[in-house]
């Protein structure tokens, strides 16, 4: 109370509207899974025109009372990126295109699998987490190699077109904690005279079929890994923790580094040199060399 007495209300209104966001940020995606739920995408799609709020609402085959509620979760999406307004009605946008089943770059089984209630609920424990027994919690679930495959496969089509020079002479890749292999796929279609390998644990990997030039192999990276002219890692060292020079793999202890902080990890690793290449949006290829 005291706190408040010393500033002017007038000021006290940006932070309660910056209280009110941080409330409410998950509206946000659970509109977007509501959206995906009633097929919403695909029937502005299927429309092949803009759709209006009534028209929507026949296709849905809402009742009338329904209408304001379906027209609240269409401004929220549309304020979101994932709609569009043309001519008084809704159009899709490249951010909801991407949340179809049959588009190759779908990141669709990624939001299914991240907003599955088994993944969200688990975050009411976050405090958990910290006071020691909230690991079992984060436990993946069995969707979860799909949703890597999904929230990969635009990366690396990315990466193999506008940074394919960082492969180029490579003659063995192996994929550490490759998951069910879409990056080392998309290398090995690339890359045909490369011999490319994933690296995971059995219960990922055993049954997955090999092809020319890329096999699977069900070891535990903490306990070998192979010779090749390059090891690739995609999405792991972000699971690990650094303690002393052993490196422990704990989903729940993540942290981020800086540029200097990955520098020195490098180094004092034994690697002599890297280059940071912010390709990817919100994430980076790294190369790093011995
Ligand atoms: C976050 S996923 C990344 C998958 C893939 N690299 C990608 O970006 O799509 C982490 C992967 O590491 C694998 N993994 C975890 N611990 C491992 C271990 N000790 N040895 C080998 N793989 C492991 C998991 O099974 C999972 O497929």
């Amino acid at each position: 109370m005291d706190l408040i007495k010393k500033e002017s209300l007038e000021e006290l209104l940006q932070p309660q509207a910056h209280v009110w966001n941080h409330i409410f940020y998950f509206i946000n995606s659970m509109s977007l899974r509501c959206a995906i739920q009633l097929s919403i995408l695909g029937i502005v799609h299927n429309h092949h025109q803009s759709i209006t709020l009534s028209e929507l609402a026949t296709k849905l085959a809402f009742p009338k009372t329904k209408t304001a509620c379906l027209f609240c979760l269409m401004c929220l999406l549309v304020h979101s990126g994932f709609f569009a307004i043309r001519k008084e009605g809704y159009v899709l946008t490249p951010s909801s295109r991407l949340l179809f089943k049959d588009n190759t770059m779908s990141m669709l089984p990624f939001l299914q699998s991240m907003l599955d209630p088994i993944l969200v609920t688990p975050w009411h424990s976050m405090s958990a987490l910290f006071q020691g027994n909230g690991l079992k919690a984060f436990e993946l679930n069995k969707n979860f190699n799909e949703a890597m495959v999904s929230a990969t496969r635009l990366g690396m089509s990315v990466v193999v077109t506008e940074s394919k020079g960082v492969f180029e002479g490579l003659r063995s890749l192996v994929d550490v904690g490759g998951g069910i292999g879409i990056v080392a796929n998309t290398i090995a279609e690339t890359f045909p005279t490369m011999k490319c390998a994933v690296f995971d644990l059995p219960h990922v990997v055993t049954t997955l079929k090999v092809n020319e030039n890329l096999i699977y192999i069900a070891i535990d990276m903490f306990e070998s890994i192979p010779h090749a002219d390059a090891l690739l890692l995609k999405v792991i060292i972000v699971d690990m923790v650094v303690d002393g020079h052993k490196v422990k793999h704990k989903f729940t202890e993540t942290q981020e580094r800086t540029e200097k902080e990955w520098e020195m990890l490098f180094l004092e690793s034994g690697f002599t040199h890297y280059k940071i290449t912010p390709i990817l949006g919100l994430r980076s290829l790294i190369e790093v060399y011995r």
